[in-house]
């Protein structure tokens, strides 16, 4: 097991470049098994999820070659299974985008129910009613989801979502592109990873117009060809170093972001006093006075991210005053809030609200990271804290972000990484 022992207490100085867009990459690299043909993806971040993504798709007979550390080339010509390997898609969330790909193109699908981040209930429902509404029959089955296109491929419909939803806007986008016909999402969601995939199918010969908006339309084609797309740049990768940096103070340039897209956290750090300094694809960012109290709540873009609000939370717990935080999009994402309690952090949490109360310093403990956002949050409170903090539970992080001690260091976080015995391992030693 990996451990990051953080002496915390130093401000945050230099700059930071920011990665490929996990959310993006875990739904492109699906994507590119409705391609009969070379796909070459740059700005690939390198983290576990993609890599398991990757390697399903190798599974399904793709074949992937690594061009350099963030290109690789996915020839899915001949894939030779729609059945997904159970242990590999179970792991992550983005696995159900295996569904609308495999069912897009070859009229069927087998994908294990998704795993990922544990936020409670994680429900589907609004995938497999667009799927159903495109003529697909969807069972569930020894835990797999089992998917086909009725008249053997989907054919266009007209699709309210009842939920704002991510994975199912894009689940969905996936399996029209083949389909017969023209296909409408309505209430869909905006977020950038949605406009991303668009411009990804769109770039391989799909007819998708209207992402980024609530109404999507695509014009089924036949077949999707070869082509190169780059991912954008990772909006809460860039929101987590920010956070960062107001929280331990400081001055970081962080390179390679689209601002537009930093906008919902960029003002909520601005109300905190914290100075932003934006150009074409670089925002600065400053803290050097006292962190202001204000109030943050989740919701679909272009509002405040959810997968930013465990560590907006952590900054808050350092600012003069009372912040509530809503969290509007997941049921139960506090739970990370036990572990910041341990260094010190005044905040209660009562069903969706956290009365968050600023203390002036944060004290160094061991924690542990229950989930991939929790993990960064843990890891800014240990980087602001006064003393040493052990971070335990770190393989969440490396689902999502890129080189995350070497680029904290970059910038002088003081972080050793440790290899401790697990638990299980010290119990059979013990016995
Ligand atoms: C791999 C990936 O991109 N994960 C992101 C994706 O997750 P994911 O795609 O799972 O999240 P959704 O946008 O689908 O979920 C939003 C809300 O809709 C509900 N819902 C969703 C689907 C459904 O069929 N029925 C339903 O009721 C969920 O319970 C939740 O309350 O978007 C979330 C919201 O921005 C982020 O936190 C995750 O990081
Ligand atoms: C929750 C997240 O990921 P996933 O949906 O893959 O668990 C996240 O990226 O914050």
């Amino acid at each position: 097991m990996t451990n990051y022992i953080i002496q915390g207490g130093k401000p945050l100085v230099g700059e930071v470049e920011i990665s490929g867009a996990k959310n993006a990459a875990v739904a492109i690299i699906p994507a590119a098994l409705m391609v009969n043909g070379v796909c070459r993806i740059e700005n690939i971040p390198q983290i576990s999820d993609v890599t398991l993504c990757l390697r399903i798709l190798e599974q399904l007979g793709g074949r992937v070659r690594t061009i350099n550390r963030t290109t690789v080339e996915v020839d899915c010509s001949a894939i030779h299974s729609t059945r997904t390997p159970y242990e590999m898609a179970r792991k992550i969330r983005a696995s159900y985008y295996l569904i609308g790909a495999l069912l897009s193109r070859f009229g069927q699908a087998e994908v294990a129910m998704p795993g990922g981040c544990n936020f409670g209930v994680r429900p589907i429902d609004q995938h497999v009613k667009g799927f159903t509404a495109l003529g697909a029959k969807v069972v569930v089955d020894g835990g797999f989801i089992n998917a086909s296109a009725k008249s053997g491929r989907l054919q266009g419909a007209h699709i309210y979502l009842d939920v704002v939803s991510v994975g199912a806007t894009m689940n969905i986008m996936m399996a029209a592109t083949l389909a017969e016909g023209t296909t409408i999402i309505e209430n869909a969601a905006k977020e950038p990873h949605i406009v991303d995939l668009a411009n990804f199918l769109n770039s391989m010969g799909a007819n998708i117009y209207g992402a980024g908006t609530d109404t999507i339309k695509i014009r089924g084609v036949d077949n999707l060809g070869g082509g190169t797309y780059a991912i954008i740049p990772d909006q809460i990768e860039a929101g987590t170093y920010m956070a960062a940096v107001a929280a331990t103070g400081g001055q970081v340039l962080i390179r390679n972001i689209i601002p537009k897209h930093m906008d919902c956290i960029t003002a909520k750090l601005v109300e905190m006093g914290v100075e932003v300094v934006e150009d074409e694809d670089t925002l600065l960012v400053r803290r050097t006075e006292p962190l202001q109290r204000t109030n943050v709540k989740t919701l679909p873009y272009p509002g405040f991210p959810t997968d930013m609000q465990p560590q907006i939370a952590t900054v808050l717990s350092l600012a003069k005053g009372t912040s509530l935080v809503t969290e509007s999009v997941w049921n139960n994402r506090y739970r990370y809030v036990d572990e910041l309690k341990r260094m010190g952090a005044l905040i209660q949490v009562d069903d969706k609200t956290a009365v968050i109360e600023g203390v002036s310093a944060l004290t160094g403990a061991p924690v542990q990271a229950c989930d991939l956002r929790a993990g960064a949050a843990l890891a800014i409170a240990a980087l602001a804290a006064q003393g040493q903090s052990t971070l335990s539970g770190v393989n969440y992080i490396e689902r999502g972000y890129e080189d995350f001690v070497e680029k904290l260091r970059k910038i002088g976080a003081d972080i050793q990484v440790v290899e401790v015995p697990d638990e299980e391992e010290l119990n059979t030693n013990i016995g």
